[in-house]
């Protein structure tokens, strides 16, 4: 695994109001490895998911990404960094549901120029690879839960980011639809070489992670478990 880390947190605090949400929390992560984010509800995962991601602005500490701090760019620096250099994966896929699954995956290459047989192509090939070719004409409203979750995986990988942050991404399904939907986005992500930042609460899906790093009030404990 390379030396460099690809993002990093130094530090970092946020707080909504008067509740701290983080208190200090660094971390790194280095390309292609995928790294989960676990502990209590509360203990600051999810913020600190968009704090790494540039959705929010830390209060104190700092965010690298790729050697530049994340805090000294614009907005509109910040978004296209969003939009090219990763993706995303929610506890409900927020697919677009007027939209065929299809043509969902293939969305984040029409929006940057990629004409609609090439996206398409792209898109058919990656909803094979997850195993849900069958869906690839119907609405997201017509599959079901992991097979649209495995859809929102596919979105996510469309553009080879570089990090794929998946917040929860299996809160809403059964455990053993939930661990094939991470399986199936880890196995996936490691061929295209992205790193995966995974929220989750739970242990067996963190074990599908390469190193996990567990939340306590705000902060990470030290001990990040490496496997
Ligand atoms: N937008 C917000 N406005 C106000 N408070 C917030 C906001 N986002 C998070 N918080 C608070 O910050 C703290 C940390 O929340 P966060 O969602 O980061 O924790 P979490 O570990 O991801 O929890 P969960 O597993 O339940 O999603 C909580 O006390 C939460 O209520």
């Amino acid at each position: 695994m390379s030396t460099q880390p690809l993002l990093a947190a130094d530090d970092v605090t946020k707080s909504f109001g008067a509740t701290q949400a983080l208190t200090g929390a660094s971390l790194q992560v280095f390309p292609g490895e995928v790294l989960a984010l676990t502990g209590p509800s509360g203990s600051g995962k999810s913020t600190l998911l968009h704090c790494l991601s540039g959705i929010l602005r830390p209060d104190g500490g700092r965010i690298g990404y790729d050697g530049r701090d994340l805090g000294a760019l614009g907005d509109r620096e910040r978004s296209a960094l969003r939009r090219n250099a990763f993706g995303f994966v929610f506890q409900f896929g927020q697919l677009v549901p007027e939209l065929t699954c299809l043509e969902n995956v293939a969305l984040p290459l029409r929006l940057s120029g990629v004409r609609r047989r090439r996206a398409e192509q792209s898109a058919g090939e990656l909803l094979a690879r997850l195993q849900v070719s069958d869906v690839a004409g119907k609405r997201p409203g017509q599959a079901s839960g992991g097979q649209a979750q495995r859809v929102a995986v596919a979105r996510a990988l469309i553009t080879t980011p570089r990090v794929i942050f998946a917040d929860e991404p299996t809160g809403a399904l059964d455990s053993r639809n939930g661990e094939q939907v991470i399986r199936l986005l880890v196995a996936a992500a490691k061929e295209r070489g992205s790193a995966v930042v995974l929220v989750t609460h739970e242990d067996r899906i963190a074990a599908c992670a390469d190193r996990v790093v567990v939340f306590h009030d705000g902060a990470n404990l030290d001990a990040a478990v490496t496997r």
